[in-house]
Parts: C-alpha cells; sequence; structure tokens
C-alpha cells in the first residue's frame, strides 16, 4: 500500500466482522439478476429523525459509526441518494477508509459510484461541488444523476461527462420513478451492490410496504439524541390490508452493535 493519507478513517477488523454478514458477498457463479444487492443505511437520532430540519445537515454519527459507514461505503459499488440530501449537504459521496484509492491505495479501488436521484433535473452542481472536485482529484468517482428525459443542462452534462460520470435518464416526465425500474437500470449498467444513504423522502419510500422485497440488509446508526419535532423523520407510509391497520415490516436476523455512544441495529427487513 502507498503512503496512507493523513485524513484517512480506521475501521478496526473485529468490529468489520460483526458487520460483514449484512454487507453483499459475491456469489462464486454470477446468475443474471434484476437488482443489485440493496443496503439501506442511514443514522438516526432517538426520535428517528435524519436531520433537525429539512434541508439542514446533521451530525449524528459519532467517529466509530462513522468509520463504519466509510467501511459500508469501501464494500458497495454505488452509494445513493435523493437531490434533498444532495442540495441540502453537498455530500462528498466518497469512501475514506485507509488502503482504498486516493487514501493509500491505488487509482479508484474501493471507491463506489455516486448515484443522485434528480428527477426534475434541481441539483444545481459545479466543478465546486465536492463530490466533482473529488473526482477531479481522483479520490472519488463521478456521479451518475438519475433524471428525467433533458432534465439536465449540456453544460453539467459536459462537466459529469469529462470526469467519466453520466446522466441515467428516464421517460419520467420528472416525476417519481419506480424503485424496480432504478435498481434494474443500475444492475444493468453493472452495479452489483448498492448502499441507500438517504434521505427522508427516498428512505420512506423503500420502507414501503410495496418496496420491502427490494431492500436486503438494513444497518441503521441510532445515536443516543433527541431532535425534536420538525426534522426530517423516518417514517413509512402504513400498511393496511382489507380495511385492517398491520405493522409494515420487521427486521429478521438482528444483531444489535455498540459502536462508541451509538448503536448499530443490523437485519434483513421482511413484511410483518
Ligand atoms: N442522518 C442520515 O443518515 C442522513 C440524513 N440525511 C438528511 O436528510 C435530509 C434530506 O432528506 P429529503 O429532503 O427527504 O430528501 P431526499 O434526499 O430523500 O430526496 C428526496 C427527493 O428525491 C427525489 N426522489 C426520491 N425518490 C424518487 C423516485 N422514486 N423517483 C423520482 N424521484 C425521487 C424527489 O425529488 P423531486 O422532489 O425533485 O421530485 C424527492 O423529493 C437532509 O437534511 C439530509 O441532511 C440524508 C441522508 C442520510
Ligand atoms: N451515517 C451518517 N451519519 C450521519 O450523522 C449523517 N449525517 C449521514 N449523512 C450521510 O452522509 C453524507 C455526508 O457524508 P459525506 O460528505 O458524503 O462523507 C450525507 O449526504 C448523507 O448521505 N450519514
Amino acid at each position: 500500500m502507498a503512503n496512507p493519507a493523513r485524513d484517512a478513517l480506521h475501521f478496526p477488523s473485529h468490529h468489520a466482522q460483526q458487520i460483514d454478514p449484512y454487507i453483499p458477498t459475491l456469489p462464486a457463479t454470477p446468475t443474471p439478476t434484476t437488482k443489485p444487492h440493496v443496503t439501506l443505511t442511514f443514522a438516526t437520532s432517538l426520535d428517528s429523525q435524519l436531520s433537525l430540519a429539512p434541508g439542514i445537515q446533521t451530525a449524528l454519527s459519532g467517529p466509530e459509526s462513522k468509520a463504519m459507514t466509510h467501511y459500508l461505503r469501501s464494500k458497495h459499488d454505488a452509494i445513493l441518494i435523493g437531490v434533498g440530501t444532495a442540495v441540502a449537504d453537498n455530500p462528498s459521496l466518497n469512501c475514506r477508509i485507509e488502503g482504498v484509492g486516493g487514501y493509500g491505495g491505488e487509482g479508484l479501488e474501493g471507491q463506489p459510484r455516486p448515484v443522485v436521484i434528480d428527477p426534475k433535473g434541481r441539483w444545481t452542481f459545479s466543478a465546486d461541488s465536492k463530490v466533482l472536485k473529488l473526482a477531479a482529484e481522483g479520490k472519488g468517482r463521478a456521479p451518475w444523476v438519475v433524471a428525467g428525459l433533458g432534465r439536465v443542462d449540456e453544460e453539467r452534462r459536459g462537466m459529469l461527462e469529462s470526469l467519466r460520470g453520466k446522466v441515467l435518464e428516464f421517460d419520467s416526465s420528472g416525476s417519481s420513478i419506480s424503485w424496480s425500474e432504478i435498481l434494474n437500470r443500475l444492475v444493468n449498467d453493472g452495479v452489483k451492490s448498492v448502499m441507500i444513504e438517504g434521505g427522508g423522502g427516498v428512505i420512506n419510500e423503500l420502507l414501503a410496504p410495496e418496496n420491502v422485497g427490494l431492500v436486503d440488509s438494513v444497518i441503521l446508526t441510532i445515536a443516543p439524541v433527541w431532535l425534536g419535532k420538525g426534522g426530517v423523520q423516518v417514517c413509512p407510509d402504513a400498511r393496511v390490508e382489507d380495511g385492517q391497520r398491520l405493522a409494515v415490516s420487521r427486521l429478521k436476523d438482528v444483531k444489535w452493535v455498540p459502536l462508541g455512544d451509538d448503536v448499530v441495529l443490523c437485519g434483513h427487513p421482511r413484511l410483518a
């Protein structure tokens, strides 16, 4: 390994062993599939909120669980967020674990592909956006933007393509795109595993009854803090069958892993 970067994070192997049963493994013989392995992973407060208010980035993960998130980023082909998060956070969406490409490793080995769901082309990224800067510096990959036809202007499309990113166009008239379609497009473009980080809109859709079968694992950091009403909440639509209210889903094969002051909850979601 080349010299590790000074800002690289470390995730100890005894912690990794606890999380590993919930992350993707490559099958010995690859079989055709309609979607990648999907890991839904995010951090919430004790009142199930992702941030203090819409549009406000809120650091919830402590240093140990932050390192875990970067370990997960190194183990997935892609990392996906909604446009609300891209606009609010100006995120890096790269992996800063020691030993990956740009942080002591070669090339872009271990760097996930950022994917931003932006049907209306609301993300006004520029060469100064963190994710593009990191791609230009060889410390991350350029994003793929999932957008409605013609919603990303030529200048921004060119900016992406010059860094080996691209626009994935959907004929959606700028409205909702089904998650099966999005995931199918990703797998057809070579993404075998994707970690979905948020935000509220994306997570609540993926936890909704009709999408439960699309998510393979949930890895959820819970931070010991209450944010108070008015934040971005994780709470999927209710499940009602034959006029009866039912629980939406439940995690199976559950493991609770304490990491610093936080606890990380891992499991496989199933209809309750
Ligand atoms: N604590 C944590 O782990 C995390 C926290 N966050 C926080 O979450 C907040 C952002 O959440 P939120 O505002 O809900 O935004 P999101 O990032 O969830 O983006 C939501 C938007 O994405 C687009 N979108 C989502 N699903 C689809 C779909 N199926 N088809 C087409 N478009 C889709 C829509 O865009 P459009 O409206 O243009 O149609 C939608 O309004 C921020 O404050 C951020 O800091 C984010 C990630 C992780
Ligand atoms: N795991 C986790 N913990 C938190 O406390 C967070 N606020 C987030 N947010 C997600 O991470 C992105 C920002 O990190 P980078 O700049 O990409 O390193 C942000 O956009 C959310 O997806 N996650």
